[in-house]
């Protein structure tokens, strides 16, 4: 079984305190039936705590016992209520503001004035904290010929020690936008430039007097609420003189990437896990608000505060096989480094807060040693290359990205140490930007781009594998590319005693790589998704498996199912798979994969879950309760196949839906007697239809939800777990999101729309490790009702 660890090992602060210390009295005090608030909820937590701690204490022979540290430091809720407490004076409990005392950790009662004022203030602190902005590294060249005041003619060179950024800039300002508004306040300036989308906005001064005075009208002006702030632009000739490269300060790569590289292993699954649990008891604070006045609370949200607030059971965290090495696909950026060389690596921030310095990757163990080789062939190439660079402030440019996508061996699971043994195939991807080069040249360099990679692998000791060369050519503004963006295979020559043939070392027509799970064998197509993690996925997928309820006569949907990786692993244990993905590629694969693994029960549909889910369920569920449902025959299966194009897009399901909305005739699909449906959304969770497709359908009675974000898994749990309104859509007249509303609080809105039907329960919960180092980790939900 998997190797796992209990939530119950999680410290707490009341498992640290000592139980000597601790008053006999509070065995028999008052708890809180039904919490007032989320932190009345966690005090009555501590309070059941502290009971069970103090038994001990009940038979205690001191007749003086020394007064705990925790007497008098919550309040009575009882006295709170009803204004008085049969326990009197004796009460453990504060009788009011006037009895509080501070907790030994220095913090008051969280239901007190001084607990809320405390808390507020906390707040603050946060907020200004998050407003706080790192540091600005912008080393790509950003200003142009038209970007002074009057424009025209001053060229491209500027004087950096005279350049200075403006943080908390308006986002949907515009280098206009900021010249008048320098103009408004008086600011003499020679350059000015603003992107959409970002805070920062740079300046380029005449002299050091107008410098100096810029700075003085501008830091701490008030735009919109936000307070200017002045940075330094970071020069990409920062140590022309020798000085010390404050570079050296900066983050690294290790940093930005692997934030939790330099704690071990075990704590950062503790990190994780307490992080899961945090949001179990979101989940219970938020369906409680969420629950309709005048419904009772649901017996899950009641039986949280046995366990802590959790929604459900925590069962542990599932740790990642490999540690090290682990990540099959690794995105390099190509840019300037702080000190201005050009680099292939990771970006040490985010663009919007001006940041664009890129690393290398060195230091970060979630990449395989042969990714950080290939990234190094590929900056050694650029450094020759007469096409330039893509620069993200000024959209222009040529290189832009390497993806490099590894595929293992079966049954292979290498070692921290040896990581890279498990490597099998490699797909190169590297995405350009070709709007106004010369085809002629950019043939040339493509040619020169594969001979690179080609003797670069074969010079590595061990030699690299190279299974595919392909390049993405992308016109957008951020590297996510559409799925169909043009891809363009590029043929990898033939090395032989350093004669480069014209011919390529496979004959492939396709891009793609194999990778291998539970057995079963993956074909890849450049742009598909793919767990970046393969051993921990393995992991995954057969605990939904394991929680799942599935048997002889289930109809399993996965929904979002990428390649096809659950249905398939999962397609010996139901009677039939549905899949569901919107990538075209991905769906082809799928397919492909079923075939090259000899499944005939899965059927995959290439859609948008949103728009065939509801359609879908009704189609393939379509028998009454009590009817006895039998799962398909081949027969069945070969009619289902061969009707595949039938529901094969939206726009034939949703026909098919009219028609069943017309007709009440019985489905030819085959029917089964358990439903069960594994979604695997992208970061953003489920589409509202998708979710009320699930929770309306009476007969899908098992979800198992697995998050790559467990903050939309909460928000998408909210819908589906709480109880419904009587008059669905009446109490969300007039309401419009607002920008800076939480996930959390729309699933609540979201919440009240939902039609009549029985909500799920959250039934277990289990945290898995796909991302050693990073602050990422899946969480599995399962829910039934
Ligand atoms: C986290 S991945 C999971 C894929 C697959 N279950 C696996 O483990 O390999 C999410 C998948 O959902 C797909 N996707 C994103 N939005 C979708 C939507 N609205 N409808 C269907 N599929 C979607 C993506 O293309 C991606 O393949």
């Amino acid at each position: 079984m998997t190797s796992s660890s209990s939530v119950d090992e999680l410290p707490s602060a009341a498992a640290e305190t000592p139980t000597s210390q601790i008053p006999s009295d509070i065995t028999s005090a008052p708890v809180d039936p039904i919490p007032a608030s989320d932190d009345v909820e966690a005090v009555g937590e501590k309070r059941k705590r502290e009971d069970e701690n103090t038994t001990n204490n009940l038979e205690s022979s001191d007749p003086n016992p020394t007064p705990s540290p925790w007497f008098k430091t919550s309040l009575c809720s009882y006295f709170r209520r009803q204004g008085s407490c049969s326990h009197g004076a004796t009460c453990k409990y504060a009788h009011g503001e006037k009895e509080l005392r501070q907790k030994p950790d220095n913090t008051w009662d969280p239901t007190s004035e001084r607990g809320k004022k405390a808390k507020m203030s906390e707040n603050a602190v946060k907020e200004e904290e998050e407003e706080e902005v790192g540091d600005v590294m912008f080393t790509e060249e950003m200003m142009d010929e038209n970007d002074g005041e009057g424009g025209g003619g001053e060229g491209v060179v500027h004087d950096l020690s005279l350049s200075k950024c403006l943080v908390h800039l308006p986002t949907k300002w515009q280098s206009d936008d900021l010249k008048t508004f320098l103009r408004e306040q008086g600011v003499e300036y020679k350059f000015a430039k603003k992107r959409r989308g970002m805070m920062v906005g740079f300046l380029t001064f005449e002299n050091a007097e107008q410098l100096k005075n810029g700075v003085e009208i501008l830091e701490g002006k008030n735009v919109n609420n936000k307070s200017l702030k002045i940075a330094d632009v970071l020069p990409r000739t920062f140590d022309k003189n020798g000085a010390k490269n404050p570079a050296a300060k900066l983050k690294s790569a290790r940093e930005a990437v692997t934030p939790l590289a330099d704690l071990s292993y075990a704590d950062q699954l503790e990190q994780k896990k307490a992080s899961i649990a945090q949001m179990l008891k979101k989940l219970t604070r938020n369906a409680r608000k969420a629950c309709p006045n005048g419904k009772s609370l649901p017996e899950w949200v009641l039986q949280s505060r046995e366990i802590g607030g959790l929604s459900c059971k925590l069962e542990g965290i599932i740790e990642s096989p490999l540690v090290n090495g682990y990540r099959n696909k690794c995105e390099f950026s190509t840019g300037y480094s702080v000190e201005g060389k050009l680099t292939v690596g990771f970006m040490l921030g985010n663009f919007s807060a001006g940041v664009t310095a890129v690393e290398e990757a060195v230091n970060c163990p979630n990449i395989s040693k042969l990714a950080c080789r290939y990234a190094s062939i590929f900056q050694s190439f650029l450094e020759k290359s007469r096409l330039p660079v893509w620069n993200r402030f000024k959209s222009c440019g040529f290189w832009r990205q390497l993806t490099v996508r590894e595929g293992s061996k079966p049954g292979v699971v290498s070692n921290d140490e040896d990581a890279d043994s498990r490597i099998a195939e490699v797909l190169l991807m590297v995405q350009v930007c070709t709007k106004d080069t010369d085809e002629a040249e950019v043939a040339t360099e493509f040619e020169e781009l594969a001979k690179a990679f080609a003797e670069g692998a074969k010079a590595s000791s061990p030699p690299l594998p190279l299974t595919v060369l392909v390049v993405q050519d992308h016109v957008g503004i951020s590297n996510v590319a559409p799925p169909d963006c043009p891809l363009r295979l590029l043929p990898i020559p033939v090395s032989d005693n350093g004669t480069h043939q014209d011919q390529s070392t496979n004959v492939l027509t396709e891009a793609r790589i194999h990778d291998h799970i539970n057995n079963l064998r993956f074909s890849i197509s450049p742009t598909a998704f793919f767990q970046v993690n393969t051993c921990a996925a393995e992991k995954l997928y057969s605990l939904a498996g394991d929680w799942a309820d599935l048997g002889p006569d289930t109809l399993l949907f996965d929904v979002c199912c990428g390649t096809g990786t659950i249905g398939l692993t999962l397609a010996h244990r139901v009677g039939m798979v549905i899949g569901i993905e919107m990538n075209a590629s991905a769906v082809s694969d799928a397919e492909r994969n079923a075939k090259i693994n000899g499944i005939s029960n899965c059927k995959f549909i290439c859609s948008k879950a949103e728009d065939v889910m509801s359609s879908l369920l009704t189609e393939y569920l379509d028998v009454s309760e009590t009817e006895e449902a039998k799962p398909p025959s081949d027969d069945d299966l070969d009619k289902q196949n061969s009707s595949a194009e039938e529901i094969s897009n939206s726009e034939d399901v949703q026909k098919t839906e009219q028609k069943n909305s017309s007709e009440p005739e019985r489905s030819t699909k085959p029917q089964f007697k358990n439903v069960v449906a594994i979604v695997d959304p992208p970061r953003p969770g489920l589409h509202p239809d998708v979710i009320k497709a699930l929770r309306t359908h009476p007969r899908l009675k098992t979800l198992v939800y697995i998050s790559c974000n467990p903050e939309t898994l909460v928000a998408n749990a909210i819908e589906l777990c709480t109880p419904s309104f009587e008059k669905t859509g009446q109490e969300n007249k007039g309401y419009r999101r607002q920008s800076r509303m939480g996930t959390a609080a729309l699933a609540r809105h979201r919440a009240k729309k939902m039609p009549a039907s029985e909500p799920f329960k959250p039934v277990k919960a289990m945290a898995v490790d796909l991302f050693p180092h990073t602050d990422h980790c899946e969480m599995v939900m399962l829910l039934n009702r």
